[in-house]
């Protein structure tokens, strides 16, 4: 490295200024490569929205999950006819970059060379057409809908103020119950991850045996008591939720759909599931809901939270460290969903979830670890 008469550092031919701000040349340089991931992180979520959609995973994936296609092959299943394979190309190599999918190069007549694209563990859950897949809840969190409030976080802080209602003029389940579109992308969104979180609870948590019925309160279209009753068949799954979503939901076995307002009353049972709710409130709401549940069950009964347990705030000694499945980072990204899609809702920590349940009714818990990113809280009355 050089430095020229300016006292400035010399680089590739790049100028690197020695005014002391950054520690080194390498910091510096670092820093800027970071801040340029920042400032494009949207491109890989955006590129996989685009692959989703035209359903190249699944095109891959009916060939077999090893299988590879070249560009050819995937522009000719298409559904235009003059595709622009160019920008095909494009989209491609950065999802390769970002380990989406695998390229390989697999030699053609004539001596030229061909790259085929394959999937990776990523894109694997990115097939539309498997019972678990991420595809839906992805195409929901990448929607212009839920990615508008992402846009007035700082009005957020300076002010206040629901960011779902700023971008979108109506608070998250209005505005599902008057867009018939957005309710079925949030609902089948919802659905997905119930398929993935029902397959990790089952395979851990014991605590279904000795239930006759279950209440799903906030239970969507049904799929996460469906399955439940599908593994423990003596049980009868009630699934509660708002009228606009049970009245999109279909008829399983087991289950009947009842339609209310879980602030008004819960319907009774031996027991009350609920996943994802309460981290879509604010402390006064949750306990709101939880003395509504205590109501619903006997003394003897117990809710079933399915929801993530942060990591103690750093400082804060209190709770225990959990080793989660999923790189807890995942949970703090979804308290800053719970900002933008939520009217108050946050993740919490197990002191903040010990409070709330302690006030809403039930004196003892058990956090229950499972293959997912969230935990089991199961929580009794006594
Ligand atoms: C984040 S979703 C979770 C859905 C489902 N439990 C799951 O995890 O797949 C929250 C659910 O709460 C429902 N909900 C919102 N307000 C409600 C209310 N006042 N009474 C009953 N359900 C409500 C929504 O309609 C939505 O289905």
């Amino acid at each position: 490295m050089d430095s020229n008469m300016n006292g400035l550092a010399m680089s590739n031919g790049c100028e690197i200024s020695r005014d002391g701000f950054f520690e080194s040349e390498e910091e510096e340089l670092q820093g800027q490569a970071e801040a340029w991931k920042c400032t494009f992180a949207f491109a890989e979520s955006l590129a996989v929205k685009c692959v989703v959609l035209l359903g190249i995973p699944d095109m891959i994936a009916r060939e077999g999950p090893r299988a590879t296609l070249s560009l050819d092959e995937i522009v000719a299943k298409l559904p235009t006819e003059s595709p622009d394979a160019a920008c095909l190309f494009r989209i491609m190599r950065f999802l390769v970059a970002k380990g989406i999918f695998r390229a390989s190069k697999s030699a053609r007549e004539g001596g030229a060379f061909e790259t085929r694209y394959g999937l990776t563990p990523a894109s694997k859950w990115l097939v539309k057409g498997r019972e678990l897949s991420m595809a839906p809840m992805l195409l929901m969190q990448n929607d212009k809908t839920t990615l508008a409030p992402w846009h007035h976080f700082n009005e957020c802080v300076l002010e206040g103020g629901v960011a779902f209602k700023k971008a979108n003029g109506a608070e998250i389940w209005s505005y599902a119950s008057d867009h018939p579109d957005f309710n079925n992308l949030f609902n089948n969104a919802m659905a997905c991850n119930a398929r993935i979180v029902m397959k990790a609870i089952l395979s851990k948590y014991q605590g279904f045996h000795s239930l006759n019925s279950l209440v799903d309160v906030g239970g969507g279209t049904g799929t996460a008591v469906a399955e439940i009753v599908r593994a423990y068949p003596f049980i009868t799954g009630i699934n509660y939720d708002l009228p606009h979503v049970v009245a999109t939901a279909s008829s399983l076995s087991g289950v009947q759909h009842v339609g209310g307002d879980m602030f008004e009353t819960v319907p009774t049972g031996d027991a009350i599931f609920m996943k994802w709710i309460m981290h879509d409130w604010n402390d006064e709401d949750c306990i709101k809901i939880l003395k509504n549940c205590r109501k619903a069950i006997p003394d003897t009964g117990k809710v079933i939270i399915v929801d993530v347990v942060l990591d103690a705030d750093q400082g804060d000694n209190t709770d225990k460290k959990r080793k989660k499945a999923v790189d807890p980072i995942v949970g703090t990204v979804f308290d800053l969903v719970m900002v933008a899609h939520s009217s108050g809702g946050k993740e919490r920590t197990e002191k903040e979830w010990k409070r709330i349940l302690l006030e809403g009714g039930f004196s003892r818990y058990n956090i229950i670890e499972i293959p997912a990113l969230q935990s089991v809280i199961e929580a009794f009355p006594r």
